[in-house]
């Protein structure tokens, strides 16, 4: 979740990395960097020493240990060598010759970060996009409180520092959502607190028994009937919600909450919590958990994006995280009790052949504690909401504003899936034009405004000589929408992404809506699987309209948002 691959704070959500302790005594690599070679496919003998450079940042950083994190897909394919740059040593330019605005002493550009006229905390994109106008596609930029930044429109330059930090990424933010774990009752999460704030060796202790069972297609599938018997109920209760005036109320995306808190509560709680049932009493748990939903949306995003006030003294938005916290906890730890409870009756009973539901795996999962699968079941439900809802909420638009994209993927859904049958995983595989709608859709509205590292090695972008230790954004949702790299790129064209690419190559590093290597997005199969099946169903049942002459307009809470009513009416097909 979240703008530059989470900005969680101030300036959006960042990603820094871990230093290899080995790197830092070779200096055989402080060669390879200079020669313009960086390539981190064998840590041991090509990382140079940070701490050369950057003392602050890089000591930080390299109190972590070093370990290969290169899952074994990415070892096989060789995925990890960066593109060495063809730039050779003479040529390249200094760090201080990146264009930028000037910092003053003490406080850097800060000053002309908060009077920028295109500076607005509800909308990061904005001031993003206005950068780049004014300094091109790569600048840098001094905040107190921050590293330096680096931002790019440049893919090539993505992809040489996503690749050249796979080892060890660190992310900026979620201090607010790590002081309320540190300061729970009974030191509940015993002084962890968990994926998404976490960094160094704890987040890796945590990501590497973590990822193989959320990833695991076998287990997500798994989740396939569920999913799809909560997005069918969507379906009928849009007929409900649309009665009264034949077209959908205007908190629609609300709506879309509650099918988003549906679905991963089927995921991670294993449990239906009933937020699509008609005529909820406004008491009821799901009404309850829809309201802790909003709340903690809201103080998050008041609490990481604007200034830290809360560490200074317990503020409104604080006290509301520190309660929507809790009351989700609350939730977690019962579902946690009754799956500790099936997993004993099936120890008893014995049955081998049962799959275990991702909590269970976890719960089971040697080096996990009580405490880490709590952690893990709040981070599924907190990441695993506004992200759907909003891209499902861009992808209806897009479809009811391209009607003949509409009707050829209703002709496709039609050929492959019958009504009322079932949804399987070889549905979903023969639906490629969903899939390419999806990913379409997230280049158009992807809801992290890019990527970002800090660097853990020097490396060099556009030309320019970046020293470890710098915060480098890449700016994926500025790229998304250009010529250069997207031909007609404000048209919704999912066929572009068809695997004999009609309008031409894309390159990998340009649109990256759930991030790249070790740290990218963990749910990215649940939440494709969650979206496929919304589409799908939506296509076999209705046919989407936008009453509205408004563009969309968006901005963003935490990721980005939808900021215009989602006014659409939903026509059944016959
Ligand atoms: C359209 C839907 C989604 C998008 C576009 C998205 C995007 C992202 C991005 C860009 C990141 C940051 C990756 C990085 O730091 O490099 C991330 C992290 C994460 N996402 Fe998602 N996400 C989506 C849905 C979900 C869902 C449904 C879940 C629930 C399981 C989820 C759970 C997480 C978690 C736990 C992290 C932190 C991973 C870590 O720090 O190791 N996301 N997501």
């Amino acid at each position: 979740m979240a703008s530059i691959s989470q900005a969680y704070s101030f300036l959006g959500q960042f990603h820094l990395q871990r230093v290899s302790i080995l790197a830092i005594y070779n200096t055989r690599n402080v060669r390879n960097v200079h020669d313009g070679a960086i390539d981190c496919s064998s840590s041991k003998s090509r990382m140079y020493n940070p701490m050369l450079r950057l003392p602050a940042m890089a000591a930080k950083a390299s109190r972590y240990n070093c370990r290969s994190l290169r899952t074994s897909s990415e070892a096989a394919a060789g995925a990890v060598t960066a593109k060495p740059s063809p730039v050779r040593k003479e040529s390249l330019k200094e760090f201080s010759e990146i264009p930028g605005p000037s910092p003053l002493p003490l406080v850097g550009n800060t000053l002309f970060i908060v009077t920028h006229k295109e500076f607005d905390p509800s909308n990061y994109y904005k001031f993003w996009g206005a950068l780049v106008q004014e300094y091109g596609s790569i600048f840098k930029l001094h905040n107190i409180g921050m590293p330096p930044i680096v931002g790019t429109t440049n893919p090539d330059d993505i992809e040489v520092f996503l690749k050249s930090t796979l080892e060890n990424p660190i992310r900026l933010g979620f201090d607010s959502l790590k002081s309320v774990r540190l300061r729970a009752k009974d030191n509940y999460f015993d002084k962890k607190t968990g994926l998404l704030p976490e960094n160094g060796d704890e987040w890796w202790r945590l990501r590497s028994r973590v990822q193989v069972p959320l990833l695991r297609p076998k287990n997500v599938a798994m989740y396939l009937p569920a999913v799809d018997g909560a997005t069918n109920k969507f379906m009928d209760r849009i007929d409900l919600l649309q009665a009264e005036t034949g077209q959908v109320p205007a908190d629609f995306l609300q709506e879309l909450y509650k099918w988003a808190l549906e679905c991963i509560g089927l995921v991670a709680l294993n449990r239906e919590l009933g937020c699509l049932e008609p005529n909820i009493s406004p008491d009821a748990l799901p009404v309850q958990l829809i309201r802790h939903v909003n709340d903690l949306f809201s103080a998050l995003n008041e609490t990481e994006m604007n200034f830290h006030l809360w560490k200074f003294f317990r503020t409104a938005s604080y006290t509301k995280l520190e309660t929507s916290h809790a009351a989700f906890l609350e939730l977690a730890a019962g579902a946690m009790r009754e799956a500790e409870a099936r997993l004993e009756e099936a120890k008893a009973t014995g049955d081998p052949d049962r799959q275990l539901t991702i909590m269970e795996t976890f719960l089971n999962t040697e080096g996990l504690s009580r405490s880490d699968v709590a952690t893990m079941i709040l981070d599924m439900l907190f990441a695993g909401i506004d992200t759907t809802s909003h891209t499902v909420g861009f992808a209806l638009y897009l479809l009811a504003r391209n009607p003949e994209v509409q009707r050829s993927l209703q002709r496709q859904v039609d050929a492959v899936v019958r009504r009322g049958e079932p949804l399987t995983p070889e549905h979903l595989a023969a639906l490629s034009c969903i899939v390419n709608a999806v990913k379409e859709t997230l280049r158009l509205y992807p809801l992290t405004f890019g990527n970002a590292r800090v660097l853990t090695h020097d490396v060099v972008m556009s030309g320019y000589k970046v020293p470890a230790g710098m915060l480098a954004m890449g700016f994926n949702a500025v790229i998304s929408r250009m010529e250069e790299y997207f031909p007609r790129p404000l048209e919704f064209l999912p066929e572009r992404w068809q695997r004999d690419r009609p309008y031409g190559a894309i390159h990998p590093f340009a649109s990256l809506p759930f991030s790249h290597g070790t740290r990218m997005c963990i749910g990215k199969r649940l939440a494709e699987q969650e979206i496929y099946t919304f589409l799908i169903r939506m296509l076999q049942k209705y046919t989407v309209t936008f009453e509205s002459d408004e563009e969309m307009e968006v901005k963003t809470q935490l990721v980005l948002k939808p900021a215009t009513q989602l006014a659409f009416k939903f026509h059944p097909r016959n």
